[in-house]
C-alpha cells in the first residue's frame, strides 16, 4: 500500500488564499509592510465587502488591524471600476471622529497606494499647484480634510479642484463643508463606499446633524461599512446610517480566567487590563513609581485626563514630578490645530521614553507604535473610551500595560466593567506603595511650583471647576458621585492654594468650609510669572485700591459730614440753653432796673393808680409762672396771646 501523503492545510488568513484573490501589487504592499499573514478582521471583511456586495458592521478589539480591513475593500472596488473616477466625482468616502485619526488613515492609505504604479504616478501632484494629469486607467487618488485651522474649506476646495481625488478622508463637518460646494459631485454612476470610522462615536448625538447632511449628498444605492472595537454600543443608531441587510461580522478574544473558565472579552489578549486603587492625593505619586519601576522602561505612554483644562495644568506640573529622562507631550481637542499637529508628531516621532497627557482626544483609533503603557488618572466620563483608551497600548500583538486609578468610593466600577467583557484586575506588578507623607510631599512639590507663578494658580482654579463638572457628567452617575468626593484630599492631589467658590462645596457634607486649606498666601504679592501679565495684574491692584481708598475716602466724608451735623446740633442745643441762660441772667437786670425805675416811679403815683398797677403786676406775674411750667408752644402760643394782651411781646420773646 503506497504511504499515505498528507497535504499541509493552507493557512486560511494567508493573503494568498484570500478570495477573491488580492492583486499583485497588494500581495507586494502587504509583504513590504512586514504582515506576515492578515488579521482575523481582515481575512473575514474581505470576502464580505471587498469580493461581495455587503454593506458590514464590524467589531473588533483594539489594534487588530481594522483600518486594513476597510481600506483594502475601498481600493479594490474603485481599481475594479471600468473608467477612472470622473474628474470632480467622489468614489469614496471614509469619515473619522478626529484630525488626527482621519490623518492615520489618510496616512495608512497614501502608503498602501504608493505599491500601485498608476495611483503612485500621482502622488507628487497631490497638493502641488499643478493640475493632476487624467489617466485611462482606474486610481486611488485621496485626499485629507484635515480641518481645523491648518486648512480653509477654500484651500480644500482648491485641492479638489486641482487634484481631482476621488477618496476623501474627512472629520465631519469638514466634509459637509466640502459636499456643499456645487463644484464637488457623488453621483451613483461613481460612488462606491462610505466607510464610518470609530462608528458609534460617530453616531453619538454630538454628530448627529453632521452625518445627516453627510448621508443625504450620497447615493443610497452604495456600500456601506461600520467599524469600531465597540460598535455595537451604537446599535439602535446604526439603522439611521441606512445600510441594506447588513453583516455583522465580530471578532472576539476567548481568554482563560482563572479556574480554566473561557471568558470573552472586548479586549484585546496581549493586553494586561489593569486597576489601583488610590485616593485622589496618591494618584500622580502612583504614576511616577509606575514609571520608575517598569522595567524594561516603557517608550511611549499615554496619560488620560478628563478635561483639556485638567491636561493645560498638569502639563506645567509633571514635568516636576515624573522620573527624569521623559519628554512630556501635552494633546487636547482645544489646541490650535497646529499646535495639535505639532505635538502628535513629536510624541509620535520621539526618540527618548515619552508620556503623552492628553483626554478622550486621543482615546479612539490613534495608532501609536510602542505604546507600552496606559494609565486612566481619571475614569473616562463615558465607559465606551474605556477600551479604546486601554487599546493604545497591547495592539497588533505586542505586549502593553493599561491601569486605571480608582478612587474608594468607585470600587463599583471594578464589577461594571466586568459586565462590559472588559474585566480588570489589581495590578500585581509592579508594586506600587504610596504613603500619606509621600503624597503630602508631591502636594507641596506642586504648590512650590503654583507659588513660583500665580498663571498656574488660575490654571488650577479653571481645571479643578472643570474637572469637577466633568466628573457629575459621569454616565456611570451611581459609582462616580460628586457627593462622595474628599475635597480637602482632591486639594492636595491638585496642589490647590485654595478650593475654588463652588456650588458642589456648599452642598457637600464632607467639606469642612476652609477654602483656603491652611496655606498661607500673601495675595497682593502673589505674582505672575510674565512680566507683562505681572504689570497688568499690579495695574489692576493699583486701580482696584485707588477706588477702594475713594470709596472710604466717600464713606469718611460721609462719617465726618454726620459726625459735625451731629456736633452743630449739639452746640445748637448748647447755645440754645447758653443763651436763654444769658437771656435770663438779661431779663433778671431788666426785670431789676424796671423795679428800681417803677418803685422811683410809683413814688409818685396815687394810692388807685398804685392798687391798678399792682394787679396788673399780679396778673403778669400770673401768667409768666403758667408759661413757665408748661413751656409747650401751643400752650404758650394760646397764653402768649393773653398775655401780649397783657404785658406786651418783649416779655414772651423766649417761648415764640
Ligand atoms: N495583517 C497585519 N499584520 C500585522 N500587523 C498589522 C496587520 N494589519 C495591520 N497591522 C498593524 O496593526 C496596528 C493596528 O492596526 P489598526 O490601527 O488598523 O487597528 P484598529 O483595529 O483600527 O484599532 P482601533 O480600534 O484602536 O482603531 C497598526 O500598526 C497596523 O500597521
Amino acid at each position: 500500500m503506497a504511504p499515505e501523503t498528507k497535504t499541509p492545510m493552507k493557512d486560511p488568513r494567508a493573503w494568498d488564499a484570500l478570495t477573491p484573490p488580492l492583486a499583485e501589487w497588494i500581495l507586494d504592499a502587504v509583504s513590504s509592510m512586514g504582515f506576515a499573514r492578515a488579521t482575523p478582521v481582515q481575512a473575514s471583511v474581505w470576502p464580505l465587502f471587498g469580493g461581495g456586495n455587503k454593506d458590514v458592521v464590524v467589531e473588533a478589539v483594539t489594534g487588530s488591524g481594522k483600518t486594513l480591513s476597510f481600506l483594502l475593500p475601498l481600493v479594490h472596488r474603485i481599481l475594479r471600476q471600468e473608467e477612472p473616477t470622473k474628474r470632480h466625482h467622489v468614489a469614496a468616502i471614509v469619515v473619522a471622529p478626529t484630525k488626527e485619526l482621519a490623518g492615520q488613515i489618510h496616512g495608512a492609505l497614501t502608503s498602501l497606494i504608493a505599491f500601485h504604479p498608476e495611483s503612485a504616478e500621482l502622488l507628487p501632484y497631490l497638493g502641488g499647484e499643478e493640475k493632476r494629469p487624467d489617466t485611462s486607467l482606474p486610481v486611488v487618488v485621496p485626499q485629507l480634510l484635515s480641518g481645523g485651522n491648518t486648512t480653509t474649506t477654500a484651500q480644500d476646495l482648491s485641492f479638489f479642484l486641482r487634484g481631482s481625488p476621488n477618496v476623501l478622508i474627512s472629520t465631519p463637518g469638514r466634509l459637509v463643508e466640502l459636499l456643499s460646494s456645487p463644484h464637488v459631485h457623488c453621483p451613483q454612476s461613481s460612488f462606491e463606499v462610505l466607510i464610518l470610522d470609530e462608528a458609534d462615536r460617530l453616531l453619538d448625538l454630538g454628530f448627529k446633524p453632521d452625518l445627516q447632511k453627510i448621508l443625504s449628498r450620497l447615493p443610497k444605492q452604495r456600500r456601506t461599512g461600520l467599524f469600531s472595537a465597540s460598535v455595537s454600543e451604537a446599535v439602535g443608531e446604526i439603522i439611521r446610517v441606512g445600510l441594506r441587510n447588513p453583516v455583522k461580522v465580530a471578532v472576539k478574544v476567548k481568554s482563560l480566567k482563572t479556574g480554566g473558565i473561557i471568558e470573552e472579552r472586548r479586549t484585546p489578549a496581549s493586553l494586561q487590563m489593569s486597576y489601583l486603587m488610590a485616593p485622589a492625593s496618591h494618584k500622580l505619586p502612583s504614576l511616577t513609581q509606575l514609571l520608575e519601576k517598569l522595567d524594561p522602561r516603557p517608550q511611549k505612554s499615554i496619560v488620560f485626563l478628563s478635561t483639556c483644562a485638567a491636561v493645560d495644568y498638569f502639563a506645567h506640573i509633571l514635568p516636576v514630578l515624573i522620573p527624569e529622562g521623559f519628554d512630556l507631550v501635552p494633546l487636547h481637542g482645544k489646541y490650535d490645530a497646529k499646535v495639535r499637529e505639532k505635538n502628535f508628531s513629536k510624541f509620535l516621532n520621539s526618540a527618548q521614553p515619552s508620556v503623552l497627557l492628553t483626554t478622550d482626544v486621543a482615546a479612539r483609533g490613534l495608532d501609536f507604535p510602542q505604546v507600552d503603557l496606559v494609565v486612566q488618572i481619571d475614569p473616562p466620563s463615558d465607559p465606551k473610551s474605556f477600551l479604546h483608551r486601554c487599546g493604545r497600548a497591547g495592539r497588533a500583538g505586542r505586549r502593553g500595560l493599561s491601569v486605571i486609578f480608582l478612587q474608594p468610593a468607585e470600587e463599583d466600577y471594578i464589577p461594571f466593567l466586568d459586565v462590559r467583557k472588559t474585566p480588570i484586575t489589581p495590578l500585581a506588578h509592579p508594586e506600587i506603595f504610596v504613603a500619606n507623607e509621600d503624597a503630602g510631599e508631591t502636594a507641596e512639590r506642586i504648590r512650590e511650583a503654583v507659588r513660583r507663578d500665580r498663571a498656574l494658580h488660575d490654571k488650577a482654579q479653571k481645571a479643578f471647576v472643570s474637572w469637577v463638572r466633568s466628573y457629575s457628567k459621569h454616565t456611570a452617575s451611581s459609582i462616580f458621585r460628586v457627593a462622595d468626593l474628599d475635597w480637602a484630599d482632591l486639594a492636595l492631589a491638585w496642589g490647590l492654594l485654595r478650593l475654588p467658590k463652588m456650588p458642589e462645596l456648599r452642598r457637600s457634607a464632607s467639606f469642612d468650609g476652609d477654602r483656603f486649606l491652611g496655606a498661607r498666601v500673601d495675595w497682593d504679592a502673589y505674582a505672575y510669572a510674565s512680566k507683562d501679565r505681572e504689570k497688568l495684574r499690579l495695574a489692576s491692584l493699583a486701580a482696584y485700591r485707588e477706588e477702594q481708598e475713594e470709596g472710604s475716602e466717600k464713606k469718611a466724608t460721609k462719617e465726618t459730614a454726620a459726625e459735625e451735623h451731629k456736633a452743630k446740633r449739639k452746640r445748637n442745643a448748647e447755645a440754645w440753653s447758653a443763651k436763654h441762660e444769658q437771656e435770663d441772667v438779661r431779663a433778671l437786670r431788666r426785670d431789676k432796673k424796671k423795679r428800681r425805675r417803677e418803685a422811683e416811679r410809683r413814688h409818685g403815683l396815687t394810692d388807685q393808680e398804685k392798687d391798678r398797677e399792682m394787679d396788673l403786676e399780679r396778673l403778669l406775674l400770673e401768667v409768666r409762672k403758667k408759661n413757665q411750667e408748661k413751656q409747650a408752644v401751643a400752650v404758650a402760643s394760646a397764653t402768649a396771646a393773653a398775655d401780649r394782651d397783657v404785658a406786651g411781646d418783649d416779655e414772651f420773646e423766649g417761648f415764640d
